[in-house]
């Protein structure tokens, strides 16, 4: 019997060439990727049905977290994390070959407002005045460029960009910090795990958890139900419940297993004591090849 293999659609922040395309695509080179221009309407096409999964990014070593896609999976939608990518994040400055000649002079740089906020500093130091327009992507960036080679701007992005728009890039590397990397979720509609090897480390579980309103050393017992169980949490973090100032929910990674019995019993005890969790799921973490 023939099997014909059939592809299955991933929708990722586009235009093609964005780091969240490398990111799909470094996952899933066989299947075929569907550019979104928003955040929110990447996952919005997984809940609807329209892809399989959807790459989104979700914290960069330089910015911290992207707040949009946290904040979605938080208020607006009930999807899993079934894996997570990490990206090295190498920024450069990019023209039209039109302009070549004229790049110290542009007159805007274009880029996504985390790009353009991890080459802070040399942005500042280089471009002083300059004025920084914000765009959907770094690779909506560089194609805007592409298409207006009359006018003497430049964008931030990567290589790819550069090549897949045809630009020059005029200036390597300019982030502001080495070692900048970024965190991309894999979302489904399931509650699985991707059926894909290469993955590195342990397995990973994310969690949102709502602490009952104004009750003195909430968070320390939270924290607590993890540390006597010897749960390693590689993060927590904070963000606004959007009902009012100084109310918030917490997102928390954990290095476990959402179904290892300590996990469970981490569940129990905090609905004890009254806080809400969300488990996002477990999930893998793997490297695009640069990494
Ligand atoms: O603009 C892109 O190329 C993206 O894929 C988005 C994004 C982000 O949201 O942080 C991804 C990685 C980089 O940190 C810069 C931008």
């Amino acid at each position: 019997m023939i099997h014909e293999y059939s592809q299955q659609k991933i929708a990722y922040l586009g235009p093609e060439a964005s780091f969240t395309y490398i990111a799909a695509e470094s996952l899933f080179p066989q299947e075929q990727h569907i550019p979104m221009t928003t955040i929110p309407e990447c996952i919005d096409a997984v809940v609807e049905g329209k892809v399989k999964y959807a790459v989104v990014p979700l914290e960069n070593a330089l910015e911290g977290i992207v707040p949009l896609t946290i904040d979605y999976l938080y208020h607006e939608v009930d999807l899993f994390v079934v894996g997570e990518i990490l990206e090295k994040i190498q920024q450069h400055l990019m023209v039209n070959r039109v302009q070549l000649a004229n790049w110290h002079n542009v007159e805007e740089i274009h880029s996504h407002s985390h790009a353009l906020a991890q080459c802070h500093k040399y942005l500042s130091y280089r471009f002083s005045g300059v004025p920084l327009i914000q765009s959907s992507s770094t690779s909506a960036a560089a194609k805007f460029v592409a298409e207006n080679p009359d006018r003497c701007i430049a964008a931030i992005g990567n290589s790819s960009s550069a090549e897949k728009y045809n630009l020059e890039i005029v200036e390597k590397n300019i982030h502001d910090f080495h070692f900048n990397h970024t965190r991309f979720f894999v979302l489904s509609k399931q509650n699985s795990r991707l059926p894909i090897e290469q993955s590195i480390g342990e397995p990973k579980t994310t969690l949102m958890l709502t602490l009952p309103s104004d009750e003195s050393g909430t968070l320390h017992q939270v924290l607590s139900v993890f540390a006597w169980r010897k749960l390693n949490l590689s993060k927590i973090e904070s963000r606004p419940l959007k009902t009012g100032l100084g109310q918030y929910f917490f997102i928390a990674d954990v290095l476990a297993d959402e179904n290892h019995v300590m996990m469970r019993g981490a569940f129990e005890e905090l609905k004890s004591i009254g806080v809400t969790v969300k488990s996002l799921g477990t999930y893998y973490t793997y490297n695009t090849p640069e990494t």
